[in-house]
């Protein structure tokens, strides 16, 4: 698309207004926050095409100059990056040296932050600004949230001189795209909901956390899962009029540069950069308000300490808490780390659950090296309003898809999943590769659009859908088809549709269907007529993906019941691969595994042992026979006060807990149950 030239507010103005942190009293900390506000505020401007990208660029070679001691600063307490490296590792998955992934987000290791108790206090000492009144005035003036100022209370973002009025009077902001009010998504749409919210909160994403995704949204070049990158240097580059000798980056250009490549990518940004002709669609620049405003939120509900305060979204899943029918099932954590189902396989996050950053991991190889891609990538942010393919889908759908099926839980790596190893072996050709490559799998080898798991319960088909996911860098939604049959009387059609929107606006997506035979099974006369029209809409969006070459969706049904699904549905699910029951390795691996994390005496004999007598134990009946034999120890304390008892004085885990566990641990399939997919998978599997 052609791009319209903007740029009708000058760099004086702008400077005017938005740049002079005068007083001198600011601490650093205020300035490295007024920072960051500024550059969430230069981006809202270029987005909105208030500014010329040429503009854009000048502000922030200006501004870095200014302020460079800040931004390069390590400062534990006020330093840019410093501040990225706190929050920002808190709130993703971590890989540490181990090459293992964990969440470090918890409320309390948040909360825990001095610079968040700090704001905490802050808001509640509105009145007794830790900034200096004067400080305090420059800050409001120049139209400086409440939280990018610490201690003063959340104005307006875009204040009485700022941006809101200009953008409301704005016939540009008005006149272009869609009105930033009016998606679904938008503040107002939550705010129909929820008690009234100062659009602050809801557009301009107040808090420092939040304006740092921000500057990683649009200008930070540093990946912001987890190193060192971010850390070395806050990279600011403007795309197109960087490369042309305005590139305010400092160290760490290379990560500077992967970003910078995707960044134009997603503006439609030419290589050349032309200093005069910003490529920045207005389509696109409200998607970038959108997406701005929406993080916003996010981060808004992981910062919000103020009492009295709440955020769209904090208030939004506080009332779906109290709605008895709705999304609150919370399920048992998996020994895996993993959530159990709770709507159909949702995963819930409330408002404190991990924040997701706006930038995807660029360097992620196969194992352990991709995170799962908890958000989307530039303009495909389903949290944009421009995206023609959410526009019919009703808001609320959207949320709870976001929310309850898009899956947010810890990573899964292939080693996480004991045994079935052929099957790993496949997926990792047809599906995994071609989804990290789809440059090179093209044509006859572009990946199947669709996957069906069959198998025993419990044998890790819902762990190899999320490790597929993981492992290619997809968003993963998972979903039990039961829930949409049942759950969602009259809502599954549309919620099959909403998911199918999503999924494109967030790809490379894996959709997880579990149970998918109650959603595809074999039309019948007592087929009721609300099944079959979801199952007509399903088949409608399963073929949509596979026709639509562009669209990088997998679908992945899981089934116990394989049999059971119709004809029509199987031809689409191309690649069928049988999960069976763990076989003595796969046994041992999860055995050795468990225990390798609790305090136990188990000899290498007893291990086998153990291996040889769980034969026919799926994988899920294993996990139930180590919690058990867990349990052991405990047990045997019998005599003694249990709130008493010293963690010393509890015995390790031993084979003896292990026999009287097998007393109370069956395997859950039948052999009888198994003959029915041995014969299914010959006749229609793709495996051995
Ligand atoms: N192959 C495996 N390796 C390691 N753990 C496993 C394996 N299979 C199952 N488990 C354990 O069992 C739990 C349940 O597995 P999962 O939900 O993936 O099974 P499933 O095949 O999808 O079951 P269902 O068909 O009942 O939905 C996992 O969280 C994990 O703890």
């Amino acid at each position: 698309m052609e791009a319209p030239m903007h740029g009708t507010v000058h760099l004086s103005d702008w400077q005017k207004s938005y740049f002079a942190i005068a007083s001198g009293t600011c601490t650093p900390g205020q300035k490295a926050d007024e920072y960051r506000a500024k550059i969430l505020r230069i981006q809202y401007a270029w987005a909105n095409s208030e500014i010329s990208q040429v503009c854009a660029a000048n502000l922030f070679k200006k501004y870095a100059e200014k302020y460079s001691a800040i931004i390069d600063s390590d400062n534990i307490e006020t330093g840019l990056n410093n501040y990225a490296e706190n929050i920002l590792t808190l709130a993703k998955c971590q890989q540490n040296d181990s090459d293992k992934w964990q969440s470090a987000l918890t409320t309390e290791n948040v909360f825990g932050l001095k610079c968040v108790q700090e704001r905490i206090q802050a808001g509640k000492n509105v009145q007794s600004s830790q900034m200096a009144p004067a400080d305090a005035l420059v800050l409001a003036d120049k139209g400086v949230s409440a939280s990018a100022a610490p201690g003063l209370p959340r104005p307006s973002a875009f204040s009485s001189t700022g941006e809101s009025e200009r953008c409301a009077s704005s016939s540009k902001c008005t006149g272009r795209g869609p009105n930033f009010f009016e998606h679904p998504l938008s503040s107002k749409s939550l705010q129909s909901s929820v008690p009234p919210v100062t659009k602050t909160s809801d557009i301009l994403p107040v808090s420092s956390a939040s304006l740092s995704e921000q500057i990683h949204m649009g200008f930070q070049a540093a990946p912001l899962f987890g190193n060192k990158e971010m850390t070395s240097g806050a990279s600011l580059k403007i795309p197109g009029n960087c490369s042309d000798g305005q590139n305010l980056s400092l160290p760490n250009q290379s990560s500077v540069q992967a970003w910078s490549g995707k960044r134009k990518a997603f503006y439609g940004l030419t290589d050349k950069g032309s200093t005069s002709t910003s490529s920045l669609a207005p389509c696109q620049a409200s998607s970038t308000m959108e997406a701005n405003s929406f993080s916003g939120n996010r981060n808004g509900s992981e910062e919000s300490g103020a009492p009295g305060f709440r955020t769209a979204k904090e208030q939004l899943w506080v009332d779906q808490q109290k709605k008895p029918q709705s999304l609150q099932q919370r399920a048992p954590v998996s020994t895996y780390g993993g959530v159990k189902k709770s709507l159909g396989a949702g995963r819930s996050r409330g408002p404190f659950s991990k924040f997701v950053p706006p930038v995807p991991k660029q360097d992620g190889n196969e194992n352990g090296g991709v995170q799962c891609k908890p958000h989307a990538r530039g303009p495909t942010d389903p949290l944009l309003p421009v995206d023609e393919r959410l526009k019919s889908i009703e808001p609320k759908m959207v949320e709870l898809i976001m929310h309850e099926i898009m899956d947010h839980g810890p990573p899964v790596n292939w080693d996480d999943i004991a045994g079935v190893e052929f099957a790993k072996a496949t997926i990792k050709e047809i599906v995994v590769w071609p989804m990290l490559r789809p440059d090179i799998f093209t044509g006859l080898r572009g990946p199947p659009k669709g996957i069906l798991l069959f198998g025993p319960p419990g044998t890790g088909k819902t762990l190899i859908g999320k490790c597929i996911a993981c492992q290619s860098g997809a968003t993963f939604f998972s979903i039990s088809a039961s829930s949409l049959t049942s759950k969602w009387v009259g809502e599954g059609e549309k919620m099959v549709r909403a998911l199918f929107a999503v999924a494109r606006c967030q790809q490379p997506a894996v959709i997880f269907i579990d149970e998918i035979d109650s959603l595809l099974s074999q039309r019948g006369d007592g087929e009721h007529e609300s099944s079959r029209r979801i199952k007509t809409e399903f088949l409608v969006q399963l073929d949509g993906a596979t026709t639509s070459s562009e669209d990088r969706i997998l679908v992945v049904g899981a089934t116990n019941r394989p049999q059971e699904i119709d004809e029509a549905a199987r031809r689409r699910l191309v690649k069928r691969l049988y999960i069976p029951l763990p076989e003595a390795s796969a046994r041992k691996q999860i055995v050795t595994r468990l225990m390798s994390k609790e305090h136990n005496c188990l000899s290498e004999e007893e291990i086998e042992l153990i291996v040889k007598q769980s034969d026919g134990f799926s994988g899920a009946d294993m996990t139930q026979l180590c919690r058990e034999a867990s349990l052991g120890p405990i047990r045997s304390l019998q005599s003694m006060d249990i709130t008493t008892i010293l963690p010393e004085q509890v015995r390790p885990i031993a084979f003896v807990d292990f026999e009287s566990a097998f007393g109370t641990v069956r395997p859950s399939v039948s052999s009888k149950d198994l003959e029915l997919y041995e014969t299914w998978n010959q006749t229609f599997g793709c495996g051995r």
